[in-house]
């Protein structure tokens, strides 16, 4: 009897594609975030029908032009079944775009549960698996395992939160003090990346948390991921803060933006326009 060749990796590994595409197209993220404002702002229902003109349409306008979307699943999830729907197609047409798509989802739960988050985010064939999806560790970074190790063996991405943009996120990620829980996610986040390549394990940090991972001691060039940066333009943050925020390890940093994007719609030449502005900006 032969042994069986191994099945063929679907796709080359998130860091790399992801390294490639900002190359191609710069490193801005454009957040997809069909708040009901907006989609009044637009001229567009808030209803399924509405949901999916207004996503769609952000794809085709700033799809060419940067190197992910991040469609923020919360707004998708409120329009239930159908909205969930959108979110699928929207996910299909980014992979037939060729640009990358990170589920906003915020996930993280027991081993068992993450299992099935893992499936359903980052599962090969799952109709809502995206290029990476984002992740909370706070049930403990090791209970993310079978996300991380899912998204190594599919060629997709995590990126886990460890300093959030909000003030809220403080008390729980400034905790403990010189041994931050901020500073225990980055480094395990870490650890996972080991390789020259770059890694498929990122982190989330806000570019309004101005000296934090600093002053947390995290050793961010060390991460050898990406870094998505929410936080820049409707939080107030911009360049400035995104140098000082990040130092040496800025190369890391995909900054992320969404309202200060989207308003400029839904006019598409303005808001590739918008995007593109943006992503000049922030370098
Ligand atoms: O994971 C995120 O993307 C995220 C983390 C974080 O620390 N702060 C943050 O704002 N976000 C998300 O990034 C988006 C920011 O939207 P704008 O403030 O409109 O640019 C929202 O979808 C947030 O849920």
């Amino acid at each position: 009897m032969t042994a069986e060749a191994p099945a063929p990796a679907p796709r080359a590994p998130f860091g790399q594609r992801l390294a490639t595409a900002r190359r191609a197209r710069g490193s801005l993220c454009v957040g997809i975030d069909p708040h009901p404002g907006l989609l009044t702002a637009w001229g567009l229902e808030d209803t399924p029908a509405g949901l999916e003109r207004f996503a769609l349409a952000v794809l085709d306008a700033v799809g060419p032009v940067v190197a992910a979307v991040k469609p923020q699943v919360a707004l998708f999830e409120r329009h239930g079944a159908q909205g969930l729907a959108v979110l699928e197609t929207l996910l299909t047409r980014g992979a037939e775009a060729g640009v990358l798509t990170i589920a906003d989802a915020k996930r993280g739960d027991i081993g068992s549960t993450m299992q099935a988050y893992a499936e359903a985010w980052l599962g090969e064939g799952r109709p809502l698996a995206a290029d990476a999806v984002t992740l909370h560790p706070y049930l403990g970074f090791e209970s993310l395992r079978p996300a991380l190790d899912l998204a190594c063996v599919t060629g997709r991405g995590v990126f886990v939160l460890a300093l959030t943009s909000n003030p809220e996120g403080r008390q729980v990620q400034h905790a403990g003090g010189a041994e931050s829980v901020a500073r225990v996610i980055a480094r395990a986040a870490a650890e996972e990346n080991s390789g020259t390549e770059p890694g498929h394990v990122g982190l989330v940090i806000g570019a309004t948390v101005g000296d934090a991972a600093h002053r947390f001691g995290l050793d961010l060039p060390a991460l050898n991921g990406p870094i998505l940066a929410p936080g820049v333009g409707a939080q107030g943050a911009g360049r400035q803060e995104l140098v000082a925020t990040f130092r040496d390890a800025l190369p890391l940093v995909l900054p992320t933006s969404s309202r200060a994007i989207l308003a400029a719609g839904p006019d598409v030449v303005r808001l590739r326009a918008a995007a593109e502005r943006t992503r000049d900006e922030l370098g």
